[in-house]
Parts: structure tokens; C-alpha cells; sequence
């Protein structure tokens, strides 16, 4: 069994569309990125990278590859789960959290959880995702940007 640790922030522009964990949530603001921004799934990613201690999103698709620009991180997430499950790893459960103080998220989080969840190969009560504001402090509080953290825990295929 292995841990790992996932955080990533986007700025929120206009413009652009809000995609977290696969979900295209309603708001005058989306993320900015090279792909579709989606912080939640790219915390989630990492966590997992982490925990196989394979590196990071940036590593296996970086920003400056054309290939990656404006994909579903969804996409991304499914192929960080191949090449752990090449690697004889399986996800056992991942955690993960949201920051941000607006919009509302709680509405769309069981569509996130079993989106990662598809994704991932994984039952949705394997991915729990929750939210907060930072009652109105620092970057997130200020709405000029949402950041995400996730935990990820791994085992071997046997
Ligand atoms: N963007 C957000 C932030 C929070 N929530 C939900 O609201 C509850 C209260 O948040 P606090 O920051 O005041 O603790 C929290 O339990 C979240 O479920 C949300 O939906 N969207
Ligand atoms: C996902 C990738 C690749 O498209 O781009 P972004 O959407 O900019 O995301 P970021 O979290 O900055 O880093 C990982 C990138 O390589």
C-alpha cells in the first residue's frame, strides 16, 4: 500500500469554461490552463503519481506539447490510470478537496466522484470529493482562483 499527495491551482478567468471533476459547473469564470484546467483531476492525478512515485502531471503531459492543448483532464486521468496499472498498481481510494469560494459545488460532487471514478476504473464510493470556501481569505477567498488537494491511496494488482 502507498500514499500520495495532489495540489494544483488555477486562476479563474472569463471566457473560459468551469470544468471540475469532469463537470461543466455553471459560473461567469472558468480556469485557466493549457488543458481544461480541471484543478480537481489534475490533484487527483498527481496524488497518484505521487504515490507510485512516477513524477507528476507535468512530467508525463507537459504544457508545452500542442497534443495536450484543451483535452478533458478526464482523458488525462484515465491514462495516469494505465500507466499505474502497467506498473501493477490499482487505486484503492482517493480523497479529495476543493477550495473555493465560489460557485456552490456540492450539487455536482456525486457527478465528480463518479466521473474519476469511470475514469480511474474504480467503484464512485472509492472517490469521495468535498468543498470549502476559505471564508473569504488569501487567493481563493479573494475568487481569483481555485486550488484542489487530493490523497491518494494505491495497492498492487494481485
Ligand atoms: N465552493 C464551495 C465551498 C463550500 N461548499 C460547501 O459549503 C459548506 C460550507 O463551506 P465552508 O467553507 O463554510 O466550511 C461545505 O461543507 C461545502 O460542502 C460548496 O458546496 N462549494
Ligand atoms: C495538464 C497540463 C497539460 O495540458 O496543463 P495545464 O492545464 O496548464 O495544467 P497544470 O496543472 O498547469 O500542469 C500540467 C500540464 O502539463
Amino acid at each position: 500500500m502507498r500514499v500520495g499527495i495532489g495540489y494544483d491551482v488555477h486562476r479563474l478567468v472569463a471566457g473560459r469554461l468551469l470544468v471540475l471533476g469532469g463537470v461543466e459547473v455553471p459560473y461567469h469564470l472558468g480556469l485557466l490552463g493549457h488543458s481544461d484546467a480541471d484543478v480537481l483531476v489534475h490533484a487527483v492525478m498527481d496524488a497518484l503519481l505521487g504515490a507510485a512515485g512516477c513524477g507528476d502531471i507535468g512530467k508525463l503531459f507537459p504544457d508545452t506539447d500542442q497534443k495536450y492543448r484543451g483535452i478533458s483532464s478526464l482523458v488525462l486521468l484515465s491514462r495516469v490510470a494505465g500507466y499505474l496499472g502497467e506498473r501493477l498498481w490499482t487505486v484503492s481510494n482517493v480523497d479529495a478537496v476543493v477550495i473555493a469560494q465560489a460557485p456552490k459545488i456540492s450539487p455536482y460532487i456525486e457527478q465528480m466522484r463518479v466521473n474519476m471514478a469511470r475514469e480511474m476504473g474504480v467503484a464512485p464510493e472509492q472517490v469521495s470529493v468535498k468543498a470549502t470556501t476559505t471564508e473569504g481569505l488569501g487567493f481563493a477567498g479573494r475568487g481569483e482562483g481555485i486550488a484542489a488537494q487530493a490523497v491518494a491511496c494505491i495497492r498492487r494488482i494481485k
